[in-house]
């Protein structure tokens, strides 16, 4: 079985507060777009988990959130018998597109087909949540408000078809550190999510593209000058806006043309600032699907 494991970008990101257990609370709109790994599933009789992934320095141990999430479920469903999984990644590591998180939701999706364990995606969602935050979302996909720590999911209207052009300086950024280093009472500008959600269900891509923001933004620019450059640079040509996903520090920016963004793909390529350079485009309707 052969799975493909897309990335998300946050065309919104909000944090509101922080809770006891140290999580923080979010309003976040969450796009997936047309980059992906691809997992190959195999089911095996040796009892177990084996793990291969393209890249050395990537764990292929418990320490995978793919292990993570095949391992949840065997062990919920006391499987016999075992599973081989080679992961192949295309998207850039520690970057804020949710690669781990989307392995791990292809990975939950994989096992209940393989061993027919029959849960609905909300059941998979509900697991989602113990192998980290942005997992549930991975198994929903499309255009989303994340609720909560990112699990309390609401699907919203499709965002309007354009074209996404990823910039990932060769720098890589902790989320855990990002939260922590992040000072509430200092978050001088808001996004205003509810308005976007409004621009989104009206099809106004432009009206969208203006009040996009993410709050982990400026202190991350303030220690990695080179995304503000990416940036600049992408919304000098022609991105509608350009901004940084997640915790980062990958930027991504929004194009209402295929030619414009390829053009500006070209120029960043030639600048070097960014390590990875990927010209795609938002996941459209009916593509909502793992197969490969
Ligand atoms: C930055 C985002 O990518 C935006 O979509 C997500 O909020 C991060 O989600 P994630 O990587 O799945 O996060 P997890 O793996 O669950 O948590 C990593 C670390 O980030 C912090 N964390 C994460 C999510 C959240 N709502 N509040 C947090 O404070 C916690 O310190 C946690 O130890
Ligand atoms: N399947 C996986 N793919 C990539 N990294 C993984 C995976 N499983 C565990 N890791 C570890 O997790 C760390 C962060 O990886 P990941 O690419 O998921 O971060 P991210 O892009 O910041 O995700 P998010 O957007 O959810 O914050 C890496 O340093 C890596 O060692």
């Amino acid at each position: 079985m052969r799975l493909r494991a897309l990335a998300k970008i946050n065309l919104g990101l909000d944090i509101l507060r922080k809770r006891e257990d140290g999580y923080h609370e979010v309003r976040m709109i969450m796009q997936t777009i047309q980059m992906y790994d691809v997992l190959e599933m195999k089911r095996v009789r040796k009892p177990g988990i084996s793990l291969s992934v393209n890249y050395s320095y990537i764990p292929n141990d418990e320490r995978n959130l793919v292990y993570k999430a095949a391992k949840l479920l065997m062990d919920e469903f006391q499987v016999k018998g075992g599973v081989d999984i080679h992961l192949e990644k295309f998207i850039p590591v520690a970057a804020g597109m949710a690669g781990g998180s989307s392995d791990a939701a292809a990975a939950l999706v994989g096992i209940n087909r393989i061993f027919k364990l029959g849960l609905s995606q909300k059941e998979l969602m509900d697991r989602a949540v113990n192998i980290g935050a942005d997992v549930p979302y991975c198994v929903m996909r499309g255009t989303a408000l994340a609720e909560g720590i990112g699990e309390k999911l609401t699907r919203i209207t499709q965002v309007p078809d354009c074209f996404v052009l990823i910039g990932k300086p060769g720098i890589n950024v902790s989320t855990k550190a990002a939260y922590e280093s992040l000072q509430l009472d200092k978050i001088s500008s808001h996004p205003d999510i509810d308005g976007m959600i409004g621009d989104i269900e009206r099809g106004d891509l432009l009206a969208m593209t203006q009040k996009m923001g993410n709050v982990f933004e400026p202190g991350i620019i303030e220690k990695y000058p080179v995304i503000g450059e990416i940036k600049a640079l992408m919304e000098s040509h022609g991105a509608l806006k350009a901004m940084m996903s997640g915790s980062g520090p990958t930027v991504f920016g929004i194009f209402d043309d295929r030619e414009k963004m390829e053009a500006a793909a070209e120029v960043l390529r030639e600048s070097r600032l960014a390590k990875t350079v990927f010209a795609t485009e938002v996941m459209k309707a009916g593509g909502n699907t793992n197969d490969k």
